[in-house]
């Protein structure tokens, strides 16, 4: 390669100008917002977009000033997997908190507390879920991407400048999203809280995080694809088609939050739950699959178990999984030949998801030992076991005559946890446990014994939420549907909701010794990113040096 283009600063890209434009009209728009507003809630928030685009203007000018981001063509990007990291830990931290907070509410109502609209279950239900789903796991899928996509390919993350405009940008959308929320924004759509502008400046970061990442595969060294990077990309292209189409809208007002659905009826129904089951099919599951197709052969210094099983797990998957979403809507207005689609395809969804879970765990073949010497390869590989067991339970939930009992009920919550905590959360915390080590070079993380506690406080609190739930839901389904010799209902709705307050309670305390793992864990990453590693501790697994082949 030639010396000029190696050293290249994004100072002098013209795209950077790109980005300082779109973050100005961002700043317009809020301003006029700020100002024009119909809606009392979204003026309040409009100060808030406009504070963080000015900054963004600010920090742009700075960098073009000083001459522009650093482009190192013969170095990976690794500041910007750092700095997904931390926001990693961050917003796993906010959105697990707030899900104690939550089911503590479930549990005593008093802790709603009336006089503050802000802290109502039902403001802060999506403030958890969208702080789990999109800032920790969404976090964890962008800083995992940005490095397994640089590694794989052996080249630098490409576009200057814009794969820290979809980081920041990011940033700013999980903010926007949130305070909306505590003040009373949202569009109701479950997974789909924010309203159209917030929708609008995801679609543009979304856009770019697309583009920098085939701009990448573009640029690689490697001929081969490996198959991590197909699901990324699978999961990135099939969330901004999700994204775009539920979120079709038509604002009342150009400075107002509020806006009206494309949709009305089933339709609307049908649309919400093809984005609802595939972001749980694309968001909670393809991307955390690149995941493991990285981090677990990388862990355990094994190929995956078979390359050939990784790509029929893969075209099958995402063949199966978009056809499952009416699975949502057993027993609704929705045609019955439609549930029935739902359903078949949900049973057919089984096959290729326990393929790709036998590939994950067979990876440890000639390696077992490493489950007893390792807690990170113990914590990836339950994981895995609860990513089996959440896709066996699912299948078997939208059954039809199952779902009769389980939908609406508890059991749901308890599926929904096994997959969030199980799978979700162990992998991405099994995967920022690798990173750390390898991005700030240290031997290993500061303590392995703290590794070992967080795994198995979090495991124990995975199995108070979920067997709690099992049993909240399933007997909340039996006595809803109990009737008496004359036909009668035999419970009223409340001695429901009291024969399931102990069970709320034990789900409450399973959430908090899973938050306690989590902060273990931050505590830990604290320590071995200043740089307190005890020689006991030294167990980093071998990564090849930060050098990409030229
Ligand atoms: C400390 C751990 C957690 C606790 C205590 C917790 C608690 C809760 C509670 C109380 C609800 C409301 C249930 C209801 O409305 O009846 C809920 C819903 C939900 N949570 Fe969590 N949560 C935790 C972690 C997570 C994580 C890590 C994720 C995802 C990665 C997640 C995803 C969800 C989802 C998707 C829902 C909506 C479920 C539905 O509508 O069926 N949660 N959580
Ligand atoms: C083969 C795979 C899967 C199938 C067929 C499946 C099926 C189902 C079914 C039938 C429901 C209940 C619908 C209802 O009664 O309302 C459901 C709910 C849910 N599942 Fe799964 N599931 C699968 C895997 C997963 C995984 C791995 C996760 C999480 C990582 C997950 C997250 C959810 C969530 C968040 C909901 C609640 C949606 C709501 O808010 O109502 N599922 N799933
Ligand atoms: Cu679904």
């Amino acid at each position: 390669m030639s010396t000029p283009q190696v050293l290249r600063r994004a100072g002098a890209d013209p795209s950077t100008a790109v980005v300082l434009l779109i973050t100005f009209l961002g700043a317009l728009w809020s301003l006029f917002s700020a100002a024009y507003a119909p809606e009392a809630a979204m003026r309040g928030q409009a100060w808030l977009l406009l504070g963080g685009f000015l900054t963004g203007i600010i920090l742009i000018v700075g960098t073009i000033a000083n001459g522009g981001v650093v482009n190192d063509e013969r170095e990976y990007n690794e500041n910007l997997v750092k700095a997904g990291a931390i926001a990693t830990m961050f917003w796993g931290i906010a959105g697990l908190l707030v899900g104690v907070v939550i089911a503590f509410q479930l549990a005593f109502p008093v802790l709603n507390i009336e006089q503050f609209g802000f802290t109502s279950f039902g403001r802060l239900r999506p403030l958890h879920t969208s702080a789990v789903i999109f800032a920790f796991g969404g976090n964890a899928l962008l800083a995992t991407s940005f490095y397994v996509v640089q590694r794989t390919c052996r080249t630098r993350i490409a576009g200057g400048i814009w794969p820290w405009f979809v980081f920041w940008g990011y940033q700013l959308f999980i903010v926007m999203a949130a305070t909306g929320y505590v003040i009373g924004i949202t569009q109701s759509k479950e997974y789909a809280e924010p309203e159209w502008y917030t929708d609008l400046w995801l679609t543009i970061v979304w856009v770019a995080y697309l583009l920098v990442f085939l701009g990448t595969l573009w640029k690689r060294k490697e001929p081969h694809i490996y198959v991590a990077n197909w699901f990324y990309l699978a999961f990135i292209v099939t969330i901004a088609v999700l994204h775009v189409v539920n979120n079709l809208a038509m604002p009342v007002s150009f400075f107002g939050a509020r806006s009206y659905s494309l949709f009305a009826g089933v339709q609307d129904a049908l649309t919400q739950w093809w984005y609802g089951h595939n972001a749980v099919g694309f968001f909670l599951t393809a991307g955390f699959l690149g995941i493991m197709y990285y981090f677990i052969p990388k862990r355990v210094q094994r190929p995956v178990y078979s390359y050939r099983l990784s790509i029929i797990h893969f075209w099958s998957l995402i063949f199966i999984y978009i056809w499952a979403g009416p699975h949502h809507l057993h027993y609704t207005a929705l045609p019955e030949w439609a549930q029935t689609l739902g359903m078949t395809f949900s049973v057919m969804l089984w096959m290729p998801s326990w393929g790709g879970m036998i590939n994950g765990l067979m990876t440890l073949s000639g390696a077992w030992d490493k489950l007893r010497t390792d807690p990170v390869v113990r914590m990836l590989v339950l994981s895995v076991a609860f990513y089996g067991m959440s896709t066996f339970e699912g299948p078997v939930m939208s059954v039809r005559a199952v779902n009769a009992l389980s939908h609406y009920t508890d059991w749901t919550v308890g599926h929904v946890h096994s997959g969030a905590l199980g799978w979700v959360g162990f992998i991405s915390f099994g995967a920022v446990y690798c990173l750390v080590p390898w991005l700030w070079k240290r031997k290993g993380m500061h303590s392995k014994a703290l590794i070992d506690w967080h795994f198995w406080i979090a495991t124990f609190g995975i199995l108070l939420y979920i067997t709690s739930m099992w049993v909240a839901g399933i007997m909340q389904g039996l006595m809803w549907r109990a009737y008496n010799e004359l036909g009668f209902l035999e419970f009223s709705f409340v001695e429901t909701v009291e024969a399931m307050h102990i069970s709320y309670i034990i789900r409450a305390v399973g959430g908090l010794l899973y938050l306690s793992g989590a902060i273990i864990m931050a505590y830990n990453m604290y320590r071995t990113i200043k740089g307190d590693v005890k020689e006991e501790d030294e167990n980093v697994i071998p990564q090849p040096a930060a050098v990409p082949a030229e």
